[in-house]
């Protein structure tokens, strides 16, 4: 078991990819803990492996080796259906393209997994999804089709999606890489309240400056975590220098 404050903790996790010839060893023994409450950045340079981290500790796909536990609960044993369970009701995903069905409302994208996650609590849902589309400025689209409101807006809808079965910790691949930075910072600003609020937070970037929201960021190269660098709390008064000192950093790594 690991202790209370640990949510996700990560030993010695492998990938080889065997589809190709020779196979590819992608990850090459990854340790990581994520307290409770930690926002995470994983940067490096494109190819280092950051998506199949992402991938392979949040369940999407399974680790060649080591372990991955979520609150002291091991994942690399658990059956697809199993998986697929606390993926819906432990795990929140952002990704770089929101996936929403297209007949459907916002609201009702945002509503529709939560409902799945917790079939006996539809009015808790209901109000669970109606407070996270107000706290992220949306609910006055919320009716609207996914095509008629703009790339931040989704989003941030993605984000409410994520946050609606109330899960322990939120996978982030890319969540700004599709947007223009008006979008990106309104979207940066979205995940700073989640993390305010006391998410647990675990996001891939190529971006400095989403990087740079992050109470820490870790750095992979050729499959291994290399180095890491703790930043603190991120405010907007010291977000320049706070980013520059990051630049400074990841030159060090050769990013
Ligand atoms: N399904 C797969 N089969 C074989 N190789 C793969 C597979 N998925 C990824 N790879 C390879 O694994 C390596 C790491 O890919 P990954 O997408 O994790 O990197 P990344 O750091 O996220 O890159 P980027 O920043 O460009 O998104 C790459 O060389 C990629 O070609």
């Amino acid at each position: 078991m690991t202790d209370r404050q640990t949510t996700l903790e990560c030993r010695a996790v492998t990938k080889t990819y065997v589809s190709t010839d020779p196979p590819a060893e992608v990850l090459r023994g990854i340790d990581l803990t994520v307290r409770e409450g930690e926002f995470i950045a994983v940067m490096g340079a494109s190819g280092s492996g950051k998506s199949t981290l992402l991938y392979s500790i949040s369940g999407m796909d399974r680790p060649s080796g080591g372990q991955v536990l979520l609150e002291g609960s091991e994942l690399t044993g658990l059956s697809d259906g199993e998986m697929s369970r606390l993926r819906l009701t432990r795990m929140g995903f952002v990704f770089q393209q929101a996936h929403f069905l297209g007949n459907l409302t916002l609201r009702d994208n945002v509503l529709l997994p939560a409902l799945k996650a917790a079939p006996r609590d539809k009015p808790g849902a209901i109000a669970r999804v109606e407070a996270l589309l107000e706290r992220f400025g949306i609910a006055h689209v919320a009716g609207h089709g996914i095509t008629q409101v703009s790339g931040g807006q989704l989003q941030r809808a993605s984000l409410c999606r994520a946050l609606a079965s109330e899960p322990a910790i939120v996978f982030a691949d890319e969540p700004t890489g599709a947007l223009n930075s008006r979008m990106s910072a309104e979207v940066m600003d979205a995940l700073t309240q989640v993390h305010r609020d006391g998410s647990t937070l675990v996001m891939v970037t190529h971006d400095p400056s989403c990087a740079a929201r992050a109470d820490r960021v870790v750095y992979l190269r050729d499959g291994l975590l290399v180095d890491s660098a703790e930043l603190g709390t991120w405010t907007a008064d010291a977000a320049g220098e706070r980013e520059d000192r990051l630049i400074g950093w990841l030159r060090q790594q050769g990013f």
